[in-house]
């Protein structure tokens, strides 16, 4: 299958090096200077340095030329560049599948991917969310991982994994979109939560009650928006919980870490080099949840230390000081 990647961000780059042993990727990159510096050097010496490139990988930095004869497109920008992204292939007037790899809710609409994919596409053109427990660095270096792509038309959803499925990146396909992105934006927030408590040295036992407690919550969520609870055990809820709040390869539990040892919020970003996409999706979240009437402690206590100075010991207190109540989702 021929395939263009938009976005040469860490992920982007992964996911092309991955497919190109089986299809034929080209890789769009809006910055013309970093798609130059790439070919001179064989790799993505900025995202993802000393992981040489496949030699059959292609670069562009004309969204034209690489999705000129692309039978899918994959966007992987961050949250923030999708719905551009996808008006910029409607410019285009491309009506090939389209398949995003962004993990958020879009910072002003609040809306999961799936919903600002339905307005932006076409109508008759398919989309879905290709999501999961998957850090960049591995999936570029050839370590197995494995994906669930979901598309709210399930048959799509098949199609297209068993066409990208390989041994070392295997793909469940889902029906379930809203589950699959739920789990995918919230675990962001949580493994913000996981890096302060590990940053301020609680423990493992609070380690496992912070990513426990935050299922829950990400459940109670999703459920409200119409996924189905069996969703958030699968790899884009679970399996993407533990990997992000406990790996330290993960820019959000980063974020967590260093405002443990308080440092402000904007010099954090600064310096990440990357998007993390908890900081935005917390506030999106919480606006949501709370239209909703959904309690979700964890997200309000990240929230609280993002954007009101909360201090990290002070924002873990208050949820330890929560009363008890009875055990459920
Ligand atoms: N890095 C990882 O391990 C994984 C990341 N993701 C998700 O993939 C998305 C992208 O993440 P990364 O590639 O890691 O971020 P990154 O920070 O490494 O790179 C982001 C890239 O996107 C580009 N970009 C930003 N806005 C754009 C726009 N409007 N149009 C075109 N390009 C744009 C930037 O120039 C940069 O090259 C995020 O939503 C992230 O949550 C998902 C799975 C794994
Ligand atoms: O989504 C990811 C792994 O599945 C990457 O997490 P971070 O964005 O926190 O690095």
């Amino acid at each position: 299958m021929k395939l263009a990647v938009m976005g040469a961000g860490a992920w982007g780059t992964a996911l092309a090096m991955s497919f190109s042993r089986h299809h034929e990727v080209t890789l769009w990159g809006r910055d013309a200077t970093q798609i130059a510096a790439m070919r001179v050097a064989g790799e993505n010496s900025r995202y993802l340095p000393g992981l040489p490139f496949p030699a059959n990988l292609q670069l562009s930095d004309s969204l034209a030329e690489a999705t000129a004869e692309a039978e899918l497109v994959l966007i992987v920008t961050p949250t923030a560049g999708l719905r551009g992204s996808l008006r910029a292939l409607t410019e285009l007037g491309r009506r090939v599948p389209v398949l995003w790899a962004c993990k958020g809710l879009e910072a002003d609409s609040q809306l999961p991917a799936h919903k600002v994919a339905a307005a932006e596409l076409p109508a008759g053109v398919h989309g879905g969310s290709l999501t999961g427990p998957s850090f960049a660095q591995e999936v570029a270096a050839g370590l197995p991982a494995a994906l669930t792509l979901a598309a709210e038309d399930e048959a799509f959803a098949r199609e297209m994994a068993a066409k990208l499925h390989s041994s070392r990146l295997r793909i469940y396909s889902s029906g379930d979109v809203i589950g699959a992105e739920i789990g995918g934006a919230v675990k962001n927030i949580m493994a913000i939560a996981t890096g302060v408590g590990d940053g301020l040295k609680l423990g493992n036992n609070a380690r496992a009650a912070l990513i426990t407690r935050g299922l829950a919550e990400i459940t109670r969520f999703g459920v409200a928006l119409g996924a189905k609870p069996e969703t958030f055990t699968g790899l884009s809820g679970l399996g993407d919980l533990i990997l992000t709040c406990t790996g330290d390869l993960s820019r959000n539990r980063k974020v967590g870490l260093l405002l443990a040892e308080g440092k402000p919020l904007a010099e954090i970003i600064e310096n990440l080099g990357h998007v993390a996409e908890g900081v935005n999706t917390a506030k999106a979240v919480l606006g949501q949840a709370q239209k909703l009437g959904v309690d979700m402690p964890i997200t309000a206590a990240v929230c609280a230390m993002l954007f009101e100075d909360l201090p990290a010991a002070e924002a873990i207190a208050s949820l330890m000081g929560r009363e008890t109540k009875k055990e459920a989702a």
